[in-house]
């Protein structure tokens, strides 16, 4: 099982991925820096939280034109698992893999805390490891965090079931409670709350560990 996480400037939860995943799969990651143009081979890629540089004109923009992204979008239109985490989240919507966009929240203050969310969709890839309805607590820390999606476009995510997370308390405005999407192939994944932070319970919960160890088996 061979997984990869991209690195742009400012990414801070880069290691943190690269931890989790390396014990759920085994082996340690590679670390594609954003400049780069040629993804190595995986199984599936990751794209981290972080203030990608320095979130300017607004989170992940800057991101989603850099380099490597050009490989990763080929690589997800190809059916390549990608996850993107927090910023991740942010990148990916930038890039039109995913609908909506993440905009400030609506507290306008940065949020930093635990939060519990529903599972919405377990017959997804990512989310295969956890029960329909059930729930999980994920750190969340963003100050972008607020999903915004048109009418159309919400019902349609909900209608096609493509809701992976929601938040029960809804700390940042997003639309619906949306904490995590899927695209309509299945195979990107997009969320604010991080669970590479929750993979031990030296760290708080093992939610994320049981995340992880769901997307190894399912890409297996
Ligand atoms: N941890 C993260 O990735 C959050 C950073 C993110 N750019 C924000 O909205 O604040």
């Amino acid at each position: 099982m061979k997984t990869a996480v991209i690195v742009f400037p400012a990414s801070n939860c880069d290691r943190d991925i690269a931890v989790a995943l390396e014990q759920a799969t085994g082996k340690k990651p590679a670390m594609v820096w954003h400049g780069d143009t040629d993804l190595p081979e995986a199984d599936f890629y990751a794209l981290p939280g972080g203030f990608s540089y320095g979130d300017y004109l607004r989170a992940g923009a800057m991101a989603a034109k850099s380099p490597i992204m050009r490989a990763v979008i080929d690589k997800a239109k190809a059916g390549a698992p990608v996850i993107g985490v927090c910023n991740g989240f942010q990148i990916l919507c930038e890039t039109g893999l995913l609908p909506g966009v993440l905009m400030r929240n609506a507290g306008l203050d940065f949020v930093c805390r635990d939060v519990e969310l529903r599972v919405e969709n377990n017959q997804s890839i990512f989310t295969r490891g956890f029960e329909k309805g059930s729930y999980v607590t994920f750190p969340v820390a963003h100050h972008d965090g607020n999903y915004v999606a048109d009418e159309e476009t919400l019902n349609r995510i909900e209608g096609d079931g493509r809701v992976a997370f929601r938040y029960v308390d809804n700390p940042n405005g997003s639309a619906r409670d949306i904490a995590g999407l899927i695209n309509d192939a299945g195979n990107v994944l997009g969320m604010m709350p991080h669970p590479e932070r929750v993979i031990s319970p030296l760290l708080g919960g093992i939610d994320g560990a049981t995340f992880f160890k769901g997307l190894v088996e399912a890409v297996s």
